[in-house]
């Protein structure tokens, strides 16, 4: 092996997980497999460094790196950035090179990162038994939160947390194998629910208590971690441990924004299972082409700022359970509803302000150049307006974020009095200082600037003095300067000319005035650098001295913005303030609208949306709504927006309705459409049951329930039953307020056995040339189905239609028959089953079990006798 190779492989086997960005002067280079991988994803065109071509080889410029490494991380690789550690031109044997930095998915922290997204790494840790800490951290903002589960539905409950915080990255003890430690199927590799690309093992012994712990310590510089919230939650600590050491380990720098850590607890806000998240489409579209137009963040999102745009996420994610808090937040946006003037001077403000949270990052983690510094510098710049004109709101929900507002002046003054203007890129050949902040530094760049002028000069001169016109003083990184002359016009060059390079058209020559300025101007540029950057560096000081202050400044901005946001949204669509009930179990809405199918009917311009109300009260009844009617009649839609106005009223947010009033909901639970999981070994009927049991299991009276066509990937008969059994423990057993969405007909008649059972359909008409959907909800049951309509609306084959409406009217024939209206009673269950079990069942029955041979002729008779009765007494 070459000395080259060796050091390649060192690199390789210290970080077997990554791509090896190898740097060689210009460009950084990736061999054998990690070439093959990148030039395919990356579309390089793939070589080979040695002409056998057993070494395959592709490479990206090192200018021009950022934006392929950051395509590489998005599409969840690993990257081991190992740079040249010496310069080439001071060995003379080949240069030492070492891995600087790890780059991954979760700790990513550029500016391509989704300004409206949290880009989190998480961490899974198993401690004990049953216990499990999650933690998660945004490097990019420094939101860093634990929190922990026990008992014997951990495991799920913690899977659950990381689906719904939907991480980038999920650090994991190595040898943790859910299969083997009897948590899931033996077999089954991918954790349920959970999308991340990048799993990254770490070393066992890193979430130990014994570690994580001091590590913590150490790195928050505390003698404990109660402060945080986390005494007695060894779970959480050591899963924020392992995410500490992990990015510690991918050498990103100081880290000083990560200056805190959150114990959280579910419970304290409205929960959202992440299958509820998925299915009401709350951040992402359940179908990739529906683009995110058909998510409520989407629809909710008018906030100006990055972290407003965060947060509303965030809020989306974690609505608020405290009656107090929401209405804290209401009646601040009520209060900037009211004032068009006053809230468009604010969200003007909130406009100039970039993404402190982010840029702050950067700062931290020294990968921030003069204009990120001067960004933040002019960030802070818009927040004494910021302050001033929220102040002008009164509402306690205003004042707890005005009051003690720290606008950083200090700050801002030093970033303003440091950076220049227009600053460059990177800090490689300064000019990103102001003039007037150092002395030495103005003195040295007036003696290069005059040193420039002098050769300026200097070209005029020699014109002058050797006649020849073309003559030209230009310079150059590796011979420096030169007085060039053209092949015509050597004969014309003076005696004192040094000759220093030929080309093939002219010859390059030096003189010693030109070579004394040279290096005039070349020291006084190499000091005035040098000076720059560490005056760059105190700023970078100062800043970071600051970023507690700074992070608490944009945690209040980010909340100004959506206040603000709400009220813009809520005079903009017409939305209204909801009202918190403090008692009973009433969710009331007086013509809602779904404010995702609303949006999207308007732009569309496809028809207005059909206002729809609702009534629904756990404690005096109606406690479940049973939706009937045709397909494509607006039932899932009218399941759907049942939840999100009761996410957004406990967000604080103004909803699309005339009026609303909720008792607060617990959890919103749902069970809404096939989501196929069958890549994870799970048919849909399975996942739905799965689904069901956990409502079952966990729902309670404060609980909302919105199940959607549930029984229907069964047969008929086995779909109708869990059906109907499930509705019966919703009413009699949990009492929460549930919607029920359905096309088994056969379950209306349960209304006349619970009390608190309320039939709706959604209307449509029949008109000569089909079906009409009016999109109304209405009391009652649907009298009809109207399948076979909505197939010929759908293009069905008419021979199909027929056919199928020949064998409909003969299923219906058999089934009157066999029915004739038996309506299930409660106490008699057998006699449920009679709604939908053949009658003559029974009968066959009795038949099969009779042995003819041991029977007497009277006893035949007597048999005979019954049979004959049993069928009168059902008809
Ligand atoms: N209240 C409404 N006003 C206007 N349009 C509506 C309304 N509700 C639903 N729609 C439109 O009707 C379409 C079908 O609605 P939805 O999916 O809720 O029907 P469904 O009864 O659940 O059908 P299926 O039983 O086939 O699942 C929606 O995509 C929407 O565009």
């Amino acid at each position: 092996m070459t000395p080259f190779m060796r050091q390649y492989t060192a690199a390789q086997q210290a970080h077997p997980d990554c791509l090896i960005f190898f740097r060689m002067g210009d460009f950084y280079e990736l061999f054998y497999d990690d070439a093959v991988k990148v030039s395919r994803e990356l579309q390089l065109t793939l070589t080979a460094r040695d002409k056998q071509k057993s070494v395959p080889m592709c490479g990206v410029p090192y200018h021009a790196a950022e934006t392929y490494i950051q395509r590489l991380l998005r599409k969840g690789y690993r990257i081991a950035m190992c740079e040249q550690m010496e310069d080439p031109k001071t060995v003379k044997t080949i240069v030492r090179r070492e891995v600087v930095r790890v780059l991954t998915p979760g700790t990513a922290i550029d500016p391509s990162l989704g300004s409206d997204e949290n880009n989190f790494l998480a961490s899974l840790a198993p401690v004990g038994k049953d216990a499990f800490g999650v933690a998660v951290l945004d490097l990019s903002t420094g939101d860093f939160r634990a929190t922990e589960f026990r008992g014997t539905d951990a495991f799920s409950l913690a899977l659950d947390e990381l689906g719904r915080l939907r991480p980038v990255e999920l650090v994991l003890p190595e040898s943790f194998h859910p299969g083997k430690a009897g948590l899931l199927a033996d077999d089954e590799v991918e954790l349920p629910g959970l999308e991340v690309r990048t799993r990254t093992p770490v070393e066992d012994w890193v979430f130990t208590a014994d570690y994580a712990l001091p590590l913590l310590q150490g790195h928050f510089h505390t003698h404990s971690l109660d402060g945080f919230g986390l005494a007695g939650h060894t779970a959480a600590a050591v899963a924020a441990g392992a995410l500490v050491h992990y990015v510690r380990s991918t050498k990103q720098g100081e880290l000083q924004h990560l200056d805190g850590l959150k114990y959280y607890q579910r419970g304290g806000s409205l929960e959202l299972d992440a299958v509820s998240v998925r299915n009401l489409e709350l951040v992402e579209p359940l179908w990739t082409q529906e683009g995110v137009e058909s998510t409520l963040f989407h629809a909710l999102d008018t906030c100006c700022t990055p972290m407003g745009k965060r947060l509303l996420r965030s809020a989306l994610l974690r609505p608020m359970a405290d009656a107090a808090c929401i209405n804290r937040r209401l009646d601040a946006v009520d209060e900037a509803v009211g004032s068009l003037r006053l809230r468009e001077q604010l969200r003007r403000a909130l406009d100039n302000v970039l993404d402190l949270e982010r840029l702050l990052a950067r700062v931290s983690m020294d990968s921030a150049g003069p204009r990120d510094v001067l960004a933040l510098g002019r960030t802070l710049g818009a927040l004494p307006t910021v302050l001033a004109e929220a102040a002008a709101f009164k509402a306690e929900g205003w004042q707890m974020l005005t009051s003690g507002f720290d606008a950083l002046t200090d700050a801002y003054a030093a970033i303003i009095n440091t950076i220049a203007e227009e600053p460059p890129v990177t800090l490689a050949d300064g000019g990103f200082i102001q003039p007037g902040r150092d002395a030495e530094l103005d003195e040295l760049r007036t003696l290069s600037q005059s040193g420039r002028q002098s050769i300026a000069a200097i070209e005029e001169r020699e014109r002058e003095r050797t006649g020849i016109s073309s003559l030209k003083v230009r310079y150059n990184s590796v011979f420096g300067y030169y007085i060039e002359i053209t092949k015509a016009n050597l004969n014309s060059v003076p005696a004192d000319y040094e000759r220093k390079q030929t080309l093939v058209n002219a010859e390059r020559f030096t003189t010693p005035e030109l070579k004394e300025y040279e290096t005039k101007i070349l020291t006084a540029h190499e000091r005035s650098v040098e000076i720059e950057k560490r005056i760059f560096a105190e700023l970078r000081t100062t800043v970071l001295a600051a970023a507690h202050r700074l992070k608490e400044t944009a945690r209040r901005v980010a909340e100004m913005d959506l206040m603000a946001g709400f009220a813009h949204l809520a005079a903009l669509r017409n939305y209204i303030r909801p009202q918190i009930e403090l008692e009973g179990c009433i969710y009331e809405v007086v013509n809602g609208r779904h404010p995702v199918v609303e949006r999207r009917l308007e732009l569309a311009a496809s028809g207005r949306f059909h206002p729809n109300s609702m009534h629904l009260d756990g404690v005096e009844g109606p406690s479940l709504l049973l939706i009937t009617g045709p397909n494509m009649g607006g039932k899932s839609t009218y399941l759907r927006q049942a939840a999100l106005l009761v996410i957004m009223a406990q967000m604080g947010c103004f909803v699309p309705a005339e009026r609303m009033r909720l008792s607060l909901v617990d959890r919103v639970y749902t069970r809404i459409g096939a989501t196929d999981n069958v890549s994870r070994g799970r048919s849909t009927f399975m996942v739905e049951m799965t689904e069901t049991a956990a409502i079952l299991n966990t729902a309670t009276e404060r609980s909302l329930v919105l199940l959607d066509e549930m029984g229907r990937g069964t047969a008929t008969y086995d779909g109708l039953s869990l059906a109907w059994a499930t509705v019966e423990h919703l009413h009699n057993r949990i009492g929460a307020r549930t919607l029920f969405a359905t096309h088994y007909h056969e379950l209306t008649l349960l209304s006349d056995q619970l009390s608190k059972l309320e039939n709706l359909r959604v209307a449509c008409k029949e008109t000569s040339t089909g079906i009409v959907f009016l999109h109304a909800v209405e009391r009652g049951p649907a009298n009809k189905s109207y399948g076979i309509d909505v197939a010929r609306l759908a293009g069905l084959p008419q021979t199909v239609i027929d056919r199928a409406r020949d064998v409909l009217r003969l299923h219906e024939k058999a089934e009157n028959a066999s029915v004739r209206g038996a309506i299930p009673a409660p106490p008699q269950p057998a006699l449920q089953m009679t709604i939908f079990t053949p009658l003559s069942q029974k009968i066959v029955d009795r038949l099969q079990e009779t042995d003819i041979n041991s029977l007497t002729p009277m006893q035949a008779l007597q048999l005979l006798d019954e049979l004959k009765r049993e069928l009168e007494g059902q008809a």
